[in-house]
């Protein structure tokens, strides 16, 4: 496996060893897989949880059991951090609260995990000589140009008013009493101080700006594997009505526009990025399906169709409700429009395209999430409520 691996340009690929931040969520569980069943790199995983990397570290026999190694650590206040980027050779910076319900509702947070707690792990990869990955995201981009056009403008159809270009697109956001780009303006003066360590002192970085990548195991399902009351992204929050039988709710009339990718697609980014640094290093790359958009009111109805398939149930008569966005978010709240990411770069430096539809990244999601919690979702509802 590992020994006759190439780089893109055809050079041989040295085993690396990997400290990755925030190995324990969603984009860093299937990283991990990739990186232990594909390459012979070694992952120090640091996290808070392991929950959904356990299938890696157990049992102690897994052929790549000797290539990973979990740190339970907080990197806001643990003193390990620097020895284990110093012990790497590549950084990768995941950990973030990254829930849009926490950006309003939780802003301090926000700011201080995606901005404050950043900071220490750019400022050790500058100082020790590492190179370092930065997880961003498309939201740095915040709304289109386009959005601000009068409804019925023709210009509202042109490509230049709405996709979004690493180099060239500004970053709209909302006055500051929307904090819901609480998120977007930390994330985008991290990505400023990563790119001026870059200029001013040789700091070897490449930036991602992962536009909604699902797949499985992405958030948690509220009440089973996550707080009842907690509201994660829309690919969850959606999987949680449909496993409920309830109406999808969709936020101020389900008319924003997303590109979904599959996170499998993705992480094959990901990995071309740690293996051909010379030619990811001092980029920022925009990662997404733009073939994939749709209104999310069209993704709760593909949804609520590809469930009826793979479940065998019946989809309900009146499958969606209309929900305020302060009734669902609270104060605060605010919408990207439309995220239409340009892929000039990414192909230029990496040859990277996403192969997977909507409709089969849902199919095989969905898949997951019933075989997942079905049975589980069942017993919940069974239950008498306490008088
Ligand atoms: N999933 C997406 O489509 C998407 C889109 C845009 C940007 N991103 C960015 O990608 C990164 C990963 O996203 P994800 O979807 O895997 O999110 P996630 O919430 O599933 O994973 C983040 C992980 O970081 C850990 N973490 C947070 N704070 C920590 C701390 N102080 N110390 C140690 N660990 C900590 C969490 O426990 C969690 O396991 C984030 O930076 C996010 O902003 C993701
Ligand atoms: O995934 C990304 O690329 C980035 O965008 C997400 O932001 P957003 O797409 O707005 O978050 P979702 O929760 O996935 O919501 C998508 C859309 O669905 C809507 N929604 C969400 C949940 C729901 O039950 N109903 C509903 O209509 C939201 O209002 C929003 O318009 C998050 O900010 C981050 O994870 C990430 O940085």
């Amino acid at each position: 496996m590992a020994s006759s691996r190439v780089d893109l340009d055809g050079n041989p690929i040295k085993p690396i060893t990997i400290c990755m931040i925030g190995a324990g969520g969603f984009i860093g569980s299937h990283l991990c897989e990739k990186l232990m069943s594909e390459t012979p790199h070694s992952v120090l995983a640091l996290d808070v949880y392991n929950d959904k990397i356990k299938h890696l570290l157990e049992p102690h026999t897994l052929p790549w059991a000797s290539r990973i190694q979990f740190h339970r650590l907080n990197i806001k206040h643990d003193s390990r951090l620097e020895g284990l980027i110093k012990m790497s050779d590549l950084t990768i910076n995941l950990a973030a609260i990254c829930t849009p319900a926490d950006y309003n509702t939780r802003p301090l947070d926000t700011i201080y995990s995606n901005f404050i707690d950043a900071l220490p792990v750019v400022k050790y990869c500058s100082e020790n000589n590492k190179r370092l990955i930065h997880f961003s995201t498309c939201e740095v981009y915040g709304k289109t140009i386009g959005s601000f056009l009068p409804k019925d403008s023709p210009l509202r159809q042109d490509p230049a008013y709405y996709v979004l270009k690493e180099d060239e697109s500004p970053c709209i956001f909302g006055s500051i009493e929307k904090q819901r780009w609480s998120y977007a303006c930390a994330k985008q003066l991290i990505e400023r101080l990563v790119y001026a360590e870059g200029a001013e002192n040789g700091l070897e970085f490449t930036i991602v700006r992962p536009f909604n990548w699902i797949g499985p195991r992405m958030d948690f399902i509220p009440g089973i594997d996550g707080p009842s009351e907690g509201v994660p992204r829309v690919l969850a929050c959606f999987s949680n009505n449909l496993l409920r039988g309830e109406p999808l709710k969709l936020v101020d009339g389900g008319q924003s526009q997303r590109t979904f990718v599959y996170i499998k697609d993705a992480i094959e980014a990901v990995l071309l990025m740690i293996e051909n640094p010379a030619r990811a290093n001092g980029h920022i790359f925009n990662v997404g399906n733009p073939n994939n958009e749709v209104t999310v009111r069209q993704l709760a109805e593909m949804m609520t169709q590809v469930y009826s398939k793979v479940s065998g149930e019946a989809p309900l008569e009146k499958p969606t409700i209309d929900v305020s966005s302060k009734e669902f978010y609270g104060e605060g709240y605010d919408d990207s429009d439309k995220r239409i990411p340009d892929m000039t770069i990414i192909n230029r430096q990496l040859g990277w395209n996403p192969k997977t539809s909507l409709w089969d990244l849902l199919e095989s999601t969905l898949t997951y999430q019933h075989r997942t919690y079905a049975e589980a979702v069942k017993k919940v509802i069974a239950k008498p409520v306490a008088s």
